[in-house]
């Protein structure tokens, strides 16, 4: 018998989420029917959507995430003793499953594949920029920007998981990248590390002036990771026919009630933009090829990838609301 931990969500979370609204519950796994895996978690994800999708869940709920996990036990013949895996099953020491098929509804559940072949990378990759993170970046902007070489391309969130991806393969695309980060040292990172022209801090500057100085040209792409009052700066001075690819919203996801923004209708209306949401899972079926070309970039040198790791089981909650918070440059992970 092994003895697994596996951390609960036992109130919803309001406002700032709480170690409280936690528990860390402890039980013995049975033992492996046919087709099923024993994992040994070894990385852990903690990301903005644990936040977003809180209330969509009856509670108590087991804490869904990323991870990373060994094969130390089977009875499945394609994954032998020793295989690494993905899977969604959360923040859990331990754990069996069964490769899935995904159902798709409100809040897919379930999803078990292989590691792709990171080529000696490091597997934590698995949870980030070569995991779900990485396939945001790459479909959400691609996809929905559609860059060509030359045009201004702005993010949000830049220094994060995603935000710092999507700014390198604009990079890639042969386009001019300005970004927004919370911080002078994310900010330096990105210009000095990372090849962005420019990037500015949104808690010191002036967001109308810094983005007219930057981007005299205008902007023809917007990847919004933030929203709020930042976007609409932004969305505000887009080119003809901009392209805006809706990521997420960090800015309000501890608000209680959505906070209140200037209107896009005039620039969607008379610059004629794009404006489209996505959920990454639109590409799962694709997502290996996102993988092969993410892990190329890497392996080439293109695309540079930083880890914010916190050690520790025990220190998840921490590593959660220090995202939340900001602490991370890259992908926040925990290592088990
Ligand atoms: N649509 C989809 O399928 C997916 C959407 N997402 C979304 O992408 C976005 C980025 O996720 P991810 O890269 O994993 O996370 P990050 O690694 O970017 O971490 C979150 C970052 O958000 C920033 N942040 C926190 N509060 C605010 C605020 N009030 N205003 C602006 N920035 C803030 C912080 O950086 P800073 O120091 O710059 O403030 C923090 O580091 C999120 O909105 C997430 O929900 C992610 C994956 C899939
Ligand atoms: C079977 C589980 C798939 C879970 C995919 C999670 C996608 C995260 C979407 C994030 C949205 C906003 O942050």
């Amino acid at each position: 018998m092994v003895k697994a931990k596996k951390w609960v969500v036992k109130k919803y979370f309001d406002g700032v989420p709480k170690k409280s609204d936690f528990e860390i519950v402890e039980y013995e796994l049975p033992s492996l029917k046919d087709g099923e895996i024993l994992l040994k978690t070894e990385w852990i994800s903690v990301d903005p959507y644990l936040r977003a999708y809180n209330k969509n869940l009856p509670i108590p709920y087991d804490q869904f995430s990323f991870q990373v996990g060994v094969v130390q036990e089977t009875k499945n013949p394609k994954y032998p003793v020793g295989t690494k895996v993905v899977t969604h099953e959360g923040w859990c020491d331990y754990v069996i499953v069964k490769e899935t098929q995904i159902e798709i509804g409100q809040f897919p559940k379930g999803l078990t594949y292989k590691l792709p072949d990171l080529q000696g990378l490091s597997p934590s990759l698995g949870v980030g920029a070569v995991g779900m993170p990485g396939v945001t970046a790459y479909f959400g902007f691609l996809e929905l920007c559609q860059p060509k070489a030359g045009e201004t391309v702005v993010v949000t969130g830049a220094a994060g998981a995603v935000g710092s991806l999507v700014g390198q393969i604009a990079k890639i695309k042969g386009c001019k990248v300005i970004g927004f980060a919370g911080s002078d040292e994310k900010c330096q990172w990105l210009e000095k590390e990372l090849g962005f022209d420019k990037a500015l801090n949104y808690k010191k500057v002036d967001a109308q002036s810094a983005l007219k100085a930057a981007a005299p040209q205008g902007v023809d792409c917007y990847f919004d990771n933030v929203g709020g009052e930042l976007s609409s700066v932004i969305i505000g001075q887009m080119n003809i026919r901009g392209r805006v690819a809706v990521c997420g919203s960090i800015s309000a996801y501890n608000d209680k009630q959505l906070p209140k923004a200037t209107i896009l209708q005039p620039s969607i209306v008379f610059k004629e933009l794009r404006i489209e949401g996505f959920i990454v899972w639109r590409w799962l079926g694709r997502w290996s090829e996102g993988f092969t070309q993410l892990v190329s970039w890497i392996k080439s040198g293109q695309l540079k990838t930083a880890e914010h790791t916190t050690v520790g089981f025990d220190k998840l909650f921490d590593a959660f609301i220090g995202m939340l918070a900001g602490e991370n440059t890259g992908k926040a992970v925990v290592q088990v």
